[in-house]
């Protein structure tokens, strides 16, 4: 099973739209792939049940079905940083549970398995442990999300370096246009990111209205 982790420039970097894209690339080669989201918080009350709409729009571009459990398994209903709502539930996020929920679907006989992440990379997700001590116990490869904004450039360097710092591989990275307007000077900002970030561009994604009813593969680059 090839595992990827998709994380980003900062929290809404575009990192959902760029792994339901990113996943939708793997579904047209072939693949089976499963998504997870393991952490989530901002979740609504569905059916008794806690549900995070990252964890529910990567599910429904992936082409295999497990259980909401499986994909999300920490919920929290406050959009705050989820240390602060696991304390606030007298929870402890546990990095064994996260390592254990993760190699569950290397028995489940799919190809690929998506992970997004929550925020940026350097995110806490209880005292002593931030996520890159599981992005590392799981072995994944990780996929930079650039959110282009100004400041992208800054945060893209810095995470890059601190990815490679902590001994993870960077397998290439993800300009997205979060927003209807282009930041100013987008593509002197786009040609900078591909001078300065020294891993493979997959994909830019434009802004896309009503995205999760279209088709973003399209939006991948083709290499050799
Ligand atoms: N290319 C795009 N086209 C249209 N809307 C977009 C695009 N990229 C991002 N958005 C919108 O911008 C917002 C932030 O994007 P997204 O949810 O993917 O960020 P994120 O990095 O996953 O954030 P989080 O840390 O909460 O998981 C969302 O409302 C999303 O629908
Ligand atoms: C609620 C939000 N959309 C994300 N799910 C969580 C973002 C946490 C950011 C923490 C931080 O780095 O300050
Ligand atoms: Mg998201």
């Amino acid at each position: 099973m090839n595992t990827y982790f998709i994380t980003g420039t900062d929290t809404d970097a575009g990192k959902t739209v760029a792994a339901c894209a990113f996943v939708q690339h793997l579904v047209k080669s072939r693949q089976k792939v499963a998504v997870m989201k393991p952490v989530a918080s901002g979740c609504q009350r569905q059916n008794g049940q806690l549900v995070n709409d990252d964890a529910l729009n990567l599910m429904h571009q992936s082409n295999t079905s497990f259980d909401y459990d499986k994909v999300n398994p920490y919920t929290f209903e406050a959009a705050i940083a989820p240390h602060i709502a696991a304390a606030d539930n007298d929870t402890v996020i546990e990095k064994d549970k996260l390592v254990a929920s993760v190699e569950w679907f290397g028995d489940q006989q799919i190809d690929s398995l998506v992970i997004e992440g929550a925020g940026g990379w350097q995110l806490p997700l209880a005292p002593g442990l931030c996520m890159p001590e599981v992005v590392k116990a799981i072995n994944a490869q990780v996929i930079l999300v650039v959110g282009l904004k100004l400041g992208c450039l800054n945060h893209a360097l810095l995470s890059l370096q601190s990815i490679r710092q902590e001994g993870c591989e960077v397998i290439g990275w993800i300009a997205v246009q979060t927003e209807p307007e282009p930041m100013p000077r987008q593509d002197e900002n786009l040609a900078s990111l591909r001078e300065l970030l020294n891993t493979q561009e997959l994909a830019h994604i434009p802004y896309v209205p009503d995205w999760s009813a279209k088709d973003l593969s399209i939006y991948f680059h083709k290499h050799d």
